[in-house]
């Protein structure tokens, strides 16, 4: 029995093919982000409250309108069925299970409408194309099958370079998978697109296509956080999508708090990169997140067990949370501050 998020890896790993391990376990140059992202957490430790009288706690969140039991969400990930021939059904079913929200990759491997039929909430990522009428087929059939906001990958104007898969030579899908939602008005499947030109501009355009929230994931920037409030974004995301994008950027938990700061309580802020345990999770929450997202542990528990492993990943960090909640002396999300967080050399 996996007792731990580290368990679920080992387990995925004895598992996956290797090349589809260096897949989803890489990131981008040295990987030097990928593992600051952990080391982040690392580096901080905990000033507990005592006699909090924290016996009845409540890890529900309610989000742009749609409500999670508790603030951990899944991350947009690609190619789920490289970990289970299920792929992102699977996944959705433990989401919904679990009652948190999955967002699906556009690059997902399953058509959208299926995933939605496992009864979950869903959003849907989008990787913003050039060609506007192709991006508008994408998001009207993702928001017709029920995905609740957009969440729009802004930190990939290139693709990153991944020496690992470069080192494999893993390129694309093996035969009999594509990408099921990249599909045009004619039916033909697209390849994921990167887009280096575009601004700003984005966000009325895809607020004329459609009226569901708008979240900007990727943004690391103080400034960028302000300009997304000034745009009218629905919320952001403080992402460096896993280390995948550029190497060298900071760690999220580092870049967390002035993104808090700038946004001043206007939007939701969420970030994800490196949360492997529920302490991880509520310090994210008391530098202000309003809920993190875990991308790996996902994948790994779809490659150990299906959406039983995935489920187990996700109440795992739910049994974390509670306890580690209990123990700071909170009760819920909502009783966190960053007065019980310190930082120092990792042990
Ligand atoms: C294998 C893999 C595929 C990913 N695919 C996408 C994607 O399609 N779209 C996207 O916005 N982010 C993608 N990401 C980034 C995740 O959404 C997320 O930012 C990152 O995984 C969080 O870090 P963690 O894996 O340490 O939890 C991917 C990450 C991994 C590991
Ligand atoms: C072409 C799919 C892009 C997936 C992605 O974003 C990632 O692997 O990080």
């Amino acid at each position: 029995m996996a007792l731990n998020l580290a368990d679920v890896a080992a387990a995925a790993r004895r598992r996956l093919d290797p090349v589809h391990w260096d897949f989803f376990a890489g990131g981008a140059g040295d990987e030097r982000t990928l593992r600051a992202n952990e080391a982040a957490f690392a580096r901080r430790f905990l000033l507990p409250r005592v006699l909090r009288a924290t016996g009845d706690r409540d890890l529900r969140t309610s989000l742009l309108g749609s409500q999670v039991s508790m603030p951990v969400l899944v991350a947009p990930t690609a190619f789920h069925r490289l970990a289970h021939p299920d792929g992102e059904v699977a996944t959705a079913r433990a989401a919904a299970g679990a009652g948190t929200v999955m967002v699906v990759s556009m690059a997902a491997t399953r058509p959208v409408e299926r995933i939605a039929a496992a009864g979950g909430t869903l959003w849907f990522q989008l990787y913003p194309h050039t060609d506007l009428e192709f991006t508008t087929t994408v998001v009207r059939r993702a928001v017709a099958a029920g995905c609740r906001a957009l969440v729009v990958t802004v930190d990939s104007p290139v693709f990153g370079r991944r020496e690992r898969d470069l080192r494999h030579g893993f390129v694309d899908l093996p035969p009999g998978m594509v990408c099921e939602n990249m599909r045009d008005a004619d039916g033909r499947v697209r390849d994921i697109e990167m887009n280096a030109r575009v601004g700003w501009e984005l966000v009325a355009v895809l607020r004329r296509l459609t009226t569901v929230p708008i979240l900007l994931k990727g943004v690391l920037h103080p400034e960028d956080a302000r300009l997304a409030v000034e745009h009218g974004v629905d919320g952001v995301v403080v992402s460096n999508h896993g280390g995948r994008q550029l190497d060298g950027v900071t760690a999220t938990l580092d870049a967390l708090p002035a993104v808090v700061a700038a946004v001043g309580g206007r939007l939701p802020v969420l970030v994800d990169g490196g949360l492997r345990r529920g302490v991880d999770v509520l310090v994210a929450l008391a530098l202000g997140a309003t809920a993190v997202l875990v991308g790996r542990p996902v994948l790994w528990g779809l490659a150990a067990g299906g959406a039983a492993g995935v489920r187990h990943v996700l109440d795992l960090l739910r049994a974390d949370l509670d306890r580690a909640l209990a123990l700071v002396g909170a009760a819920r999300p909502g009783d966190l501050s960053a007065d019980l967080v310190t930082v120092g050399a990792p042990a």
